[in-house]
């Protein structure tokens, strides 16, 4: 188990990480989450004893991570995939990081060949494509068979073969009861691999909770419309949404409960608060013609973009239209960057 207990990190004026509390467990992979710059890598540093906490303490299993007597047979990371002596071949680099932690060269040859590596063991890793050396990034982590594995961005650069591979990778390696700690910015990647979540925002914790639960707390789904009337469309079922009177309310006491609303957004209409069904009728009943009509199901992208907004330092100006403002709020430029602040 990690146990990261009031863990601040300050560099200068800059705070990091600001009194970070939650508990990785085994047996799951937990998903570790946040805007560019809120705190990520600084906290994997301070969980492998490469940066120390200004504050607070992190500990594997009670003890931290300097303390380790064979770190590596306790802790596997696979941080900057690129960070190897590219004069070396892939077998001598991990033969090297087995010497030194006392595993035996069996085990190179092992983990050579979960990765996929065998072919090209005896190749210098300074040729290795990204998707490679992310391969032998995890092969190192695997290498001392530990409990707890942390693995920053593992995804970069692989095939969708590879995406595949590491997914598959770290579920088995949860199904055997390892504590696997992983961060990524790809939120679909994510939903399909964690089942738990650790969001953080400039350095706070935002959500600790199942990928499940954060979905449905945070996202809305919606109905997608498309109509070649769409002004007379949006009218129609904003007054349809806004009195009262749309009939097919989800109802079923989920995020799509929570608010109804038609926003425009590029060539289609989103509306929360109906089903497909009733925006359905309500568009046969007012002689209004329809090209598309689809329910699209709540997302992790979704909520965590509605949860992060205001812990994200930067947003892009197609952003705001994503996290279901529109356009006329004002709050967007085309082609602009502007600072959010919370
Ligand atoms: N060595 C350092 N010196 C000064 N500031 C730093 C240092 N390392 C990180 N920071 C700052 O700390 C904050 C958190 O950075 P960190 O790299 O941990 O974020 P992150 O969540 O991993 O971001 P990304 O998703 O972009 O990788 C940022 O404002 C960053 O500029």
């Amino acid at each position: 188990m990690i146990d990261a207990r009031e863990l601040t990190k300050r560099y200068g004026s800059t705070v990091a990480v600001d009194g970070l509390s939650f508990e990785v467990r085994g047996g799951h992979v937990t998903g570790f989450l946040g805007p560019n710059g809120a705190g990520k890598s600084t906290t994997m540093r301070m969980m492998l004893g490469l940066d120390h906490p200004t504050e607070g303490s992190v500990l594997i299993d009670g003890t931290p991570y300097g303390q380790l007597k064979h770190p590596l047979r306790k802790v596997g990371a696979l941080l900057d995939a690129k960070a190897v002596h590219g004069g070396r071949t892939a077998r001598d680099h991990l033969l090297c990081l087995a010497q030194s932690n006392g595993i035996p060269a069996s085990r190179v040859t092992e983990v050579l060949a979960v990765t996929g590596l065998t072919e090209v063991a005896r190749r210098r890793v300074g040729g290795f494509s990204l998707g490679m050396s992310q391969r032998l990034g995890i092969a190192a982590a695997l290498l001392g068979d530990p409990e707890i594995l942390l693995f920053d961005e593992p995804v970069n650069g692989l095939d969708p073969e590879g995406i595949l591979w590491i997914r598959t990778l770290m579920r088995n390696l949860a199904a055997e009861g390892r504590t696997v700690f992983v961060s990524s910015h790809l939120m679909s990647e994510m939903a399909q691999t964690a089942d738990h979540l650790i969001v953080i925002g400039k350095g706070r914790l935002i959500a600790d909770t199942s990928t499940a639960e954060f979905i449905s707390r945070s996202s809305q789904g919606y109905v997608r419309v498309r109509s070649p009337r769409l002004p007379d469309l949006a009218r129609l079922l904003d007054g349809a949404t806004g009195d009262g009177t749309a009939g097919g309310r989800a109802g079923d006491g989920t995020a799509g409960d929570r608010a109804a609303g038609v926003t425009l957004h590029g060539d289609h209409l989103r509306v929360t608060g109906m089903t497909a069904a009733a925006v359905g009728e309500a568009a046969a009943g007012a002689g209004l013609a329809l090209h598309e009509l689809a329910e699209v199901a709540p997302s992790l992208e979704a909520a965590y973009m509605e949860l992060t907004r205001e812990s994200t330092e930067y947003a892009g100006a197609g952003e705001g239209a994503e996290r279901g403002r529109t356009r006329e709020d004002g709050e967007y430029e085309d082609g602009e960057y502007m600072e959010v602040t919370s």
